[in-house]
Parts: structure tokens; sequence; C-alpha cells
């Protein structure tokens, strides 16, 4: 499924976060989102899967939804946001309530996503008894349990340490090899954006803007390669030099901003 977001601005009250936005998220693709903080990903994420209603433009989908999919934009969330008086199978169960499939297909759904995610020997695990890394496997669980046709993750993996981030990238992307579900991942992890992502699209300091989009002109199974490294670190430091710029100019603005009130302050 194609995800089409036409001319998309928002403002919190006087706070304006996004302008026109412009962004056609292709079938089948990994887009990241990265930016400045406050850059406005997290919202932009939010309005993608309908959360927030925008106040300016539109988000559409276009291309049908794979079979047995129930919920076609699904997230997953940093912190997990799991239900800790359930088992790790009732937590995955979660997003099958209030659609009405018979016991049976709950069950089948339920046990494919765990053996999906490596979970199979924890379905009667508490989440207080896992670590980050499994917590986020069910989380991940979860989400495919509803067969997407959009995943929404925002920041995934920046709760969890490096070795355990790079692990779950690996298990996620066997997981997406396989289904190639449309996903926009929004991160601050530039290395995490150059491993996953087809596409990567900086926003500009708020109100964020499309400053650039950029294509990860390696194949995937080859970009940890010696022979592709020189490419990967321009590709980095490109992104590197965007978001610095951005950074340093928010920085100005409100070094000005401040200068400014201290000059008419009474
Ligand atoms: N519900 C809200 N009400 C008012 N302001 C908000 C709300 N949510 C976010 N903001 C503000 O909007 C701006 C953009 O927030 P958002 O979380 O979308 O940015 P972000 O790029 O995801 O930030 P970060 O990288 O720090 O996670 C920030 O200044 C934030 O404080």
């Amino acid at each position: 499924m194609e995800l089409l977001v036409e001319g998309v601005g928002h403002a919190y009250g006087e706070l304006a976060v996004l302008d026109g936005i412009d962004l056609a998220v292709r079938p089948g693709e990994i887009l990241s989102l990265i930016g400045p903080s406050g850059s406005g990903k997290s919202t932009l994420l939010g309005i993608m899967g309908g959360l927030l209603r925008p106040s300016r433009g539109r988000v559409a989908t276009r291309g049908a939804a794979p079979d047995g999919c129930l919920n076609p934009l699904t997230y997953v969330f940093q912190d997990f946001a799991l239900l800790p008086w359930r088992s790790v199978a009732g937590n995955v169960a979660l997003a099958l309530e209030h659609h009405g499939l018979p016991a049976a297909e709950r069950r089948a759904r339920v046990d494919d996503a765990l053996r999906r995610m490596g979970l199979a020997d924890f379905a009667a695990a508490f989440p207080a008894q896992l670590s980050g890394g499994m917590r986020q496997r069910v989380g991940i669980a979860r989400a495919l349990v509803v067969r997407p046709a959009v995943l929404l993750l925002d920041e995934p993996l920046s709760a969890l340490d490096a070795q355990t981030r790079d692990l779950l990238t690996e298990e996620f992307l066997a997981v997406w090899r396989r289904e190639r579900t449309t996903a926009v991942h929004v991160t601050h992890n530039l290395a995490e954006a150059l491993r996953l992502a087809d596409r990567i699209a900086v926003l500009s300091r708020r109100p964020g803007r499309i400053r650039e989009i950029l294509a990860v002109d390696v194949p995937r199974d080859e970009r940890s390669e010696p022979a592709r490294a020189a490419r990967m670190a321009e590709l980095n430091q490109h992104l590197w030099a965007l978001l610095r710029d951005e950074a340093r100019i928010a920085d100005r603005e409100l070094a000005d901003r401040e200068a400014v009130r201290e000059r008419t302050a009474p």
C-alpha cells in the first residue's frame, strides 16, 4: 500500500510545527524520517497514522491492503506500550480484540506473530520478566498480528542498548524481507536509518519542511561490506551535514530571539 501526504501543515495553537509536507511513501519501501529535535517527526507520523488531524492538507492511501489486514496503519512505539498485567501472548492478542475473530484464528495469528519474532517460548511470560529487547519484540509482534499495510515506527529502538538495537534491526529486516510491508520509521540515529531505509527524508528545523529526500543507493545486503564503506560514509556525512546546518540555524535563531527579548525587556 502507498501512503500519500499532500500539502500537510500543522500547528499546536500558535506553534507552527510542520509546513507544506508532500511525501509519497512507496509500496513496500522503508522510508526513514530524520530531522532536528522538535522538527515535527512524531507529529508527522501521528498525522500519517490518523492519530492527529493536520491543520492543513491531507493523507491518503492507495492500493490494496494485504489479505487478512485488520488495521492498515499500525504503530510500533518507543516505550513498547505493553500492559504489565498481561502475558506476552495476551499483549499480542490485545490488538485483535474487538475484531470479532473466531478463537481459533485469534490463536493462530498470535502463535504466528510470536514465532516470527522468536517469542514462541515466551508466550506465558510477563513484560517485567523480559529484557528491553524482548519487550520490543512483543511490541513488533503485536503490530504484525493485525497484518498491517503500513507500519509506523516511532523511534522503535531508541530505548535499547546498542547491541540489542543492532540485533533487533537485523531481525526486523528479516521479517520485512518476507512481508515487504510499507514502513515509515522515525529515528535520531543516522546509522539505523542508513541500515534500514530505502530512502531517508530529512526535515528542516521547526516548522519542519522536507529539506531533502535521499535514496540509499546501496543494496541492503551490501551496506556493511568493506567495498561499500566509502559510499555509506559519504551518505552518512551528507545527512550529518544537513542536520548540523539545521541545528546551527535553529541555535542562531534562538540566540537572536533571546537577544531581542533582553533588549525589549522592561
Ligand atoms: N500535543 C502537543 N501540544 C503542544 N505542543 C506539542 C505537542 N506535541 C508536540 N508538541 C511540540 O511540537 C514540536 C514538535 O514535536 P514532535 O514531537 O513532533 O517533534 P520531533 O521531531 O518528533 O521531536 P524529537 O526529535 O525531539 O522527538 C515540539 O516543539 C513539541 O514540543
